[in-house]
């Protein structure tokens, strides 16, 4: 069995992976004894992450961590300097360019931040952006200036707002859905595949139509990047 982790700014996943079936797990109960190894990918230092290393150094684990190449397979990356793309862009773009393939795609993970990266049919990556997560956005707001406030049973909602709390969610929302009307303008094909990840990942592939929402998109992508990085 498998073991992989997912440490992204504000949480650690875990998954576990028998013959090629992901199913998230719960750290604090692993059954050691049936982990051949452990697969990786993080974004930042995290405690955690270091207390199940040493675990399974203690168990005789072997432990592999996902790293950004400039290429994987015939996925090319469009940063230069291909060590500075959060990994978990990197694992999301590997998976859709495997479930995928041939076709053009646009990946919204939506985590502490939110990230839209465009990736061609032929595997090249375009590049993307980096916004704050729909929380950050209206954090950011509420804990800087005096009158605007949140209201936990306001939803998120593509609607103009009617009142302070609806004016700030959906002013988040629309923004990264903004986001991601203005990335399909770089691809020629106007019907690229939207694959949605991540915390909010339901909520916003629930705005378009035909998206698709993956929850363990990245835990694929470490997958994939384990299988086609030990050959
Ligand atoms: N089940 C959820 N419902 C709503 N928001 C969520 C949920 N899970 C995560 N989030 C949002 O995503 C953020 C963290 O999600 P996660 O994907 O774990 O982030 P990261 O990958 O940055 O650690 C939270 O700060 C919150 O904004
Ligand atoms: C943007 C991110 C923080 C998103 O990570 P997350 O929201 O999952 O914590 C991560 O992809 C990252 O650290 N990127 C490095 C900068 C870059 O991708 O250009
Ligand atoms: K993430």
């Amino acid at each position: 069995m498998r073991l992989l982790i997912d440490v992204g700014n504000t949480a650690l996943k875990a998954a576990l992976c028998l013959q090629g079936e992901i199913k998230p797990c719960d750290v604090s109960a692993l059954p050691w004894r049936q982990i051949n190894e452990l697969v990786y990918a993080s974004v930042g230092k995290n405690e955690q992450l270091n207390g199940l290393l040493a675990q399974a150094s203690a168990f005789q684990v072997p432990c592999f961590e996902a790293k950004v190449t400039k290429q994987l397979s015939n996925l090319s990356c469009a940063y230069q300097q291909f060590s500075n793309l959060g990994i978990d862009r990197w694992l999301g773009l590997i998976a859709a360019f495997q479930l995928w393939p041939q076709q053009d795609c646009i990946v919204i993970d939506t985590g502490t931040a939110t990230t839209i990266d465009v990736l061609t049919a032929q595997g090249q990556h375009l590049g993307g952006w980096i916004l704050p997560g729909l929380d950050l956005m209206t954090r950011s707001l509420t804990q800087n200036t005096q009158r605007v406030f949140d209201d936990a049973n306001t939803p998120f909602a593509n609607e103009l707002g009617v009142n302070t709390p609806n004016g700030l969610k959906n002013g988040a929302l629309v923004a990264t859905l903004g986001a991601v009307e203005q990335a399909k303008l770089h691809l020629t094909n106007k019907k690229p595949q939207l694959i949605f990840a991540g915390g909010y990942g339901a909520l916003l592939k629930a705005q378009f139509l035909d998206a698709i929402y993956d929850p363990q998109l990245v835990m694929k992508g470490l997958n994939y990047w384990y299988e086609l990085s030990k050959n």
